[in-house]
């Protein structure tokens, strides 16, 4: 079950037509997996509610079973209660461990749907871990956080960049323009690859706030860039598209694989390099290195809202280590007057805002290149005070689009 996976740790990735090839079935499953993710935390309150010695061990899929029915029944409208009820009963019955159950969770589900308007009193805020929480509110403000909340619900728009800007194509998708070449397009539903322009490779997905790293080398044609942690390449065509020679790297193959597709489609030639960004050796260093660095991405929860219940606080501090060695490679990797991008998709400022503070005080032959408003065609907000730039799901998007952003952090430096 696909819910139990993503319990188990995996990410999540939208069901696909292999495993359930009806389209309408495919995407009330889809719904009804996403409504349960993006409800956990109030569903965790929902389960120590009712079930007062926790879910039994060696169930098999049953906490999956039972966080999907009370997903739809106290959280999705039009599904009947006695056809969620059902089908969840069902569901348990498909494993042995959890088929043991099916009275309980038929049991547990009246309840819920009983109680569903205690349940729907819930603090908005107990959506998050505590911790994330507790950690955000001290950043960010708790008006920002109760934004965040209202974006995690809601989940992510379908944010396109254009490979160049076209009115035709923009008024043909129903988009509107966010920032630089990137659009919003109000088709969620919709299936990327029929969506106009797909096929002729005149765009590519790309949240609004993760075209902002790329844009600051301001890449011209012939310079040499080299794209640190590639794929799956929204990053490497963006400055394919500004004229660079791109070198896009990445240690994982299969995301490569994603990557090379993505390029073909889009007509870019990148040199591709499969390795390990911390043992890579080039015989030429480069003139910019956009270290888009893995991190715990709690900045991507509004698609991915299992990342919320999958990190920890010791996680974080392992990836900060992690960063901390590819900033200093990248910095071997640059020429003399070369600029590292520092980019992460993540929320905590262990791994951002931090991050940029100890690669200033660590490295003397560096110094920070501060963004300018201008270069985010004149959006201040995200713009913080030393020069760097943080986006998060409480700002305000740029132009008329409305919605949210994923939360970045950005720092530019110049090796001198
Ligand atoms: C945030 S994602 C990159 C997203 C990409 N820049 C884009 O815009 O599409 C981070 C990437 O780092 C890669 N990665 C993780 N550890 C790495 C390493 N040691 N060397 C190279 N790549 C690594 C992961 O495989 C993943 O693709």
């Amino acid at each position: 079950m696909h819910l139990a996976a993503i319990l188990k740790g995996k990410p999540f990735q939208p069901i696909s037509p292999a495993s359930m090839p009806d389209p309408r079935d495919r995407a009330l499953a889809n719904r009804i997996v996403t409504t349960a993710m993006r409800r956990h935390g109030h569903i965790s309150l929902v389960l120590d509610d009712l079930l007062k010695k926790g879910v039994p061990d060696r169930a098999g899929p049953l906490e999956a079973v039972l966080r999907t029915g009370i997903a739809q029944l106290l959280y999705m409208e039009g599904i009947p209660a006695h056809s969620a009820l059902h089908l969840s009963v069902e569901a348990a019955r498909r494993d042995k461990r959890s088929g043991r159950f099916d009275k309980l969770v038929n049991g547990v589900l009246r309840q819920a749907q009983r109680d569903a308007e205690k349940f729907a009193a819930l603090d908005p805020i107990l959506l998050l871990p505590d911790w994330l929480a507790k950690g955000w509110i001290k950043t960010f403000g708790a008006e920002a956080v109760n934004k965040f909340c209202v974006a995690l619900l809601e989940g992510a728009p379908l944010d396109l960049t254009l490979k160049r800007y076209d009115k035709d194509l923009v008024d043909a998708l129903g988009g509107e323009l966010v920032i630089g070449n990137s659009i919003r397009v109000n088709t969620r539903e919709s299936v990327i690859a029929d969506l106009p322009g797909f096929a002729e490779g005149k765009w590519w997905v790309q949240d609004a706030a993760a075209t902002l790293g790329a844009r600051l080398i301001n890449a011209g044609k012939g310079m040499r860039v080299l794209d640190l942690c590639a794929a799956p390449g929204g990053k490497t065509a963006q400055l394919a598209s500004m004229g660079a020679d791109v070198v896009a790297l990445d240690i994982d193959e299969n995301r490569l694989e994603r990557l090379a597709q993505n390029m073909d489609r889009l007509g870019f030639a990148p040199e591709v390099v499969v390795a390990d960004a911390l043992a890579y050796e080039p015989d030429e260093k480069f003139d910019a290195v956009l270290l888009d660095a893995p991190c715990s991405a709690t900045g991507t929860f509004r698609r991915h809202p299992e990342v919320l219940w999958q990190r920890d606080a010791g996680g974080i501090a392992e990836r900060v280590r992690i960063q901390r060695a590819m900033v200093s490679h990248a910095l071997d990797l640059l020429k003399p007057g070369g600029l590292l991008v520092y980019c992460v998709c993540s929320l905590e400022s262990e791994e951002g805002e931090d991050q940029a503070r100890w690669a200033l005080e660590q490295f003397k032959s560096i110094a920070l290149a501060p963004v300018s408003a201008d270069e985010l065609d004149g959006w201040v907000e995200p713009i913080t005070s030393q020069g760097t730039v943080r986006t998060h799901p409480g700002l305000a998007v740029p132009g008329s689009a409305g919605g949210t952003l994923d939360g970045f952090f950005i720092a530019r430096f110049v090796k001198n």
